[in-house]
């Protein structure tokens, strides 16, 4: 499975220019590379300009479904739509929608851990779901940026199957090292791929890391993309190699159940 991380800066408060931006990404991704699966970042389509979400978010996601399903049938790739703003009866919720290369709806994930530190939880509502959906038949699951610093919640989807971790992000520079320690042990103690795609650039609160990553079940990166940078990050996965990991340590099978 070829997978394609579309590492982009987004426009602050701009949904418009910002699906501009991504719908000429993802063509470029599809005509260059020819991926399996392509990752957008966290809140690609608001940035976080949270005082605005009332305005600005998307009603039930309808505007991100209909793009992104039209977009993943007509170019026949799966589409992890990172993350947008979508407002549900009177909340807005940061969630992540999904869908296959006919453009079916397969999975929404909607961001459980809300970072108070940017006062996300002042304007989002947090989700209380995990994120599991399947890929090309592999069993896969989506968490959203500050999920990651929570590994009790992550494990939940492994325990059900999942062999693949795809998270979109908005991480900050000033916490560029966490980003990557928490990626590479996210990989290697669920002993899984994981697809990280955050964004570049700054907002008027932050500058982002860029360093979209690409990790392997053993924990060695296998791609990573600049800090500043705009590309497209593309790595070839093979689920068997998860499999494989597990087999040469089976520290999933060693876990104490008796004790947690
Ligand atoms: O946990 C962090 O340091 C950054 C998380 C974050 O920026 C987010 O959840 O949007």
């Amino acid at each position: 499975m070829k997978v394609a991380c579309i590492q982009v800066d987004v426009q602050f408060g701009k949904p418009e220019l910002n699906y501009e931006h991504i719908e000429k990404k993802i063509r470029e991704a599809v005509l260059h590379h020819k991926p399996d699966t392509i990752i957008l970042p966290e809140l690609w389509d608001t940035g976080y300009d949270l005082t605005r979400l009332d305005v600005i978010s998307d009603v039930n996601g309808e505007k991100a479904k209909r793009i992104l399903s039209t977009l993943a049938n007509e170019l026949s790739v799966n589409i992890i739509g990172g993350s947008v703003a979508m407002r549900t009866g009177g909340s807005v919720y940061n969630t992540m929608l999904s869908f296959n290369r006919n453009g079916e709806h397969i999975g929404t994930y909607s961001k459980a851990h809300l970072i108070t530190l940017m006062d996300e939880e002042k304007f989002i509502s947090p989700g209380n779901k995990t994120g599991m959906f399947t890929i090309d038949a592999t069993p896969s699951a989506g968490v959203i940026c500050y999920d990651i610093r929570f590994p009790e919640w992550i494990r939940k989807p492994f325990l059900e199957g999942a062999k693949l971790l795809f998270v979109p992000a908005q991480w900050p520079i000033q916490r560029e090292i966490h980003w990557r320690a928490l990626l590479i042990a996210r990989a290697i103690e669920n002993q899984s791929y994981v697809i990280a795609c955050n964004r570049i650039g700054s907002d008027p609160n932050n500058t982002f890391a860029g360093q979209s990553l690409i990790i392997d079940p053993w924990g060695e990166i296998v791609a990573e993309a600049s800090k500043t940078e705009e590309e497209i990050l593309v790595a070839e996965l093979s689920p068997s190699l998860v499999d494989e990991v597990r087999a040469k340590v089976p520290a999933l099978n060693d876990r104490r159940k008796d004790l947690y």
